[in-house]
C-alpha cells in the first residue's frame, strides 16, 4: 500500500481558514498518510513577543537556547497540538511526535564551521519499524519539524528535510508518494504569478531557474530536499497548493512534479 508523505507549511499553517481547509482535505485521504509541519513564521512571531530576536542563515534559523525553548513550545506545543486536535475533529486518529517521542527521528546537532547554528540537528535516522507499526494501527502520525540527539536533547530541524527524511525512510519497503504542499500553485516562473506554475523540474532547469533568480530564498532549499528523497527512491515528489492535495495524490496532476530526467 502507499504512503503519503504530506508537508505543510508555516504560510498555511498561520491561516486557520486554509488550515482547516487542509485538515480537512488531508483527513479524508484514503491511503495511509504522515503529516509534517512547519511553522517557522508563528515561531519568528512568538520570539519577537518574548524579546528574543530570529536570526536565519540560508533559510535556517540559528537555534541558540532562548530561541530552543521557543521553538519546542510553539511547534512540538502550539502549533502540533493545534493541529493533531483538528485532524481528529475531522475523524483522521493523529498522534503528535517530535523525534524525541519513541526516538523516532535521529539526529546529529549541527556542527560548528564558519556558522554556529546552534540547537539545529542533521537527521540521522529516522525509524520506519515505529512509523509502520503506527500505520498499522490507523494511526497518522503529525511529526513537529524537532529531531533528537542523545547527546543534546532536542533540536531543531526545517520542516522540509524532516519531511523528506521520513519520506526516504519509508520508501525502503513502501511506495512513498512526498507532497510539500505550501501557499501557491507550484513553482511558479514569476513568483507572484500563479498561472505560471512549471509543471515539471529536472535538475537541469533547477540550475537554469536558480541561476536566473526565478527560484531563490525559502524554495531552494525545499527542491534540494525534494531532489534528494527522489534520488533516494520515493515514487512520486510533487510541490502545490494546500487546497491541490486530493489531486496531487490521486493522479500526480497538480503543481510542480520533480523528476532526475
Ligand atoms: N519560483 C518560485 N515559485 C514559488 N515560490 C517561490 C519561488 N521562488 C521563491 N519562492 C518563495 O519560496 C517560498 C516558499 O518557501 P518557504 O517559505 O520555505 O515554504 P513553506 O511555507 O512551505 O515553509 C514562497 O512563499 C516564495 O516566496
Ligand atoms: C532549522 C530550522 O530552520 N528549522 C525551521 C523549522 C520550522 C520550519 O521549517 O517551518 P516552515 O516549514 O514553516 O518554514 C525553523 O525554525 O524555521
Amino acid at each position: 500500500m502507499t504512503v503519503n508523505v504530506i508537508k505543510i507549511g508555516g504560510n498555511v499553517i498561520d491561516n486557520e481558514a486554509k488550515l482547516q481547509k487542509f485538515i480537512k482535505n488531508f483527513s479524508s485521504l484514503k491511503d495511509r498518510k504522515i503529516l509534517v509541519h512547519g511553522g517557522g513564521k508563528i515561531a519568528t512571531k512568538i520570539a519577537a513577543d518574548l524579546h528574543i530576536e530570529t536570526k536565519m542563515v540560508d533559510g535556517r534559523r540559528i537555534t541558540d537556547e532562548p530561541m530552543r525553548e521557543v521553538v519546542t513550545m510553539v511547534y512540538g506545543g502550539k502549533v502540533n497540538k493545534h493541529v493533531v486536535s483538528a485532524l481528529q475533529q475531522n475523524g483522521c486518529n493523529a498522534i503528535g511526535l517530535s523525534g524525541a517521542d519513541a526516538g523516532v527521528i535521529l539526529a546529529q546537532k549541527r556542527p560548528v564551521k564558519e556558522i554556529d547554528y546552534g540547537f539545529v540537528g542533521d537527521i540521522k535516522s529516522v525509524n520506519a519499524g515505529f512509523i509502520e507499526s503506527l500505520l498499522n494501527q490507523n494511526i497518522t502520525p503529525v511529526f513537529a519539524p524537532l529531531s533528537f540527539d542523545p547527546e543534546h536533547g532536542m533540536l531543531n530541524t526545517n520542516a522540509d528535510t524532516q519531511a523528506s527524511e521520513v519520506a526516504r525512510a519509508l520508501s525502503e519497503n513502501h511506495e512513498v508518494n512526498l507532497i510539500y504542499c505550501f501557499e501557491k500553485k507550484g513553482v511558479l516562473l514569476n513568483a507572484d504569478d500563479d498561472d505560471s506554475v512549471i509543471p515539471k523540474l529536472n535538475p537541469e532547469n533547477y540550475e537554469k531557474y536558480k541561476a536566473d533568480g526565478v527560484i531563490y530564498a525559502g524554495m531552494i532549499p525545499k527542491l534540494d530536499n525534494a531532489f534528494a528523497a527522489v534520488a533516494a527512491g520515493v515514487n512520486k515528489v510533487i510541490i502545490c497548493e494546500a487546497d491541490q492535495l486530493q489531486l496531487a495524490v490521486e493522479t500526480g496532476e497538480a503543481g510542480t512534479a520533480i523528476s532526475l530526467t
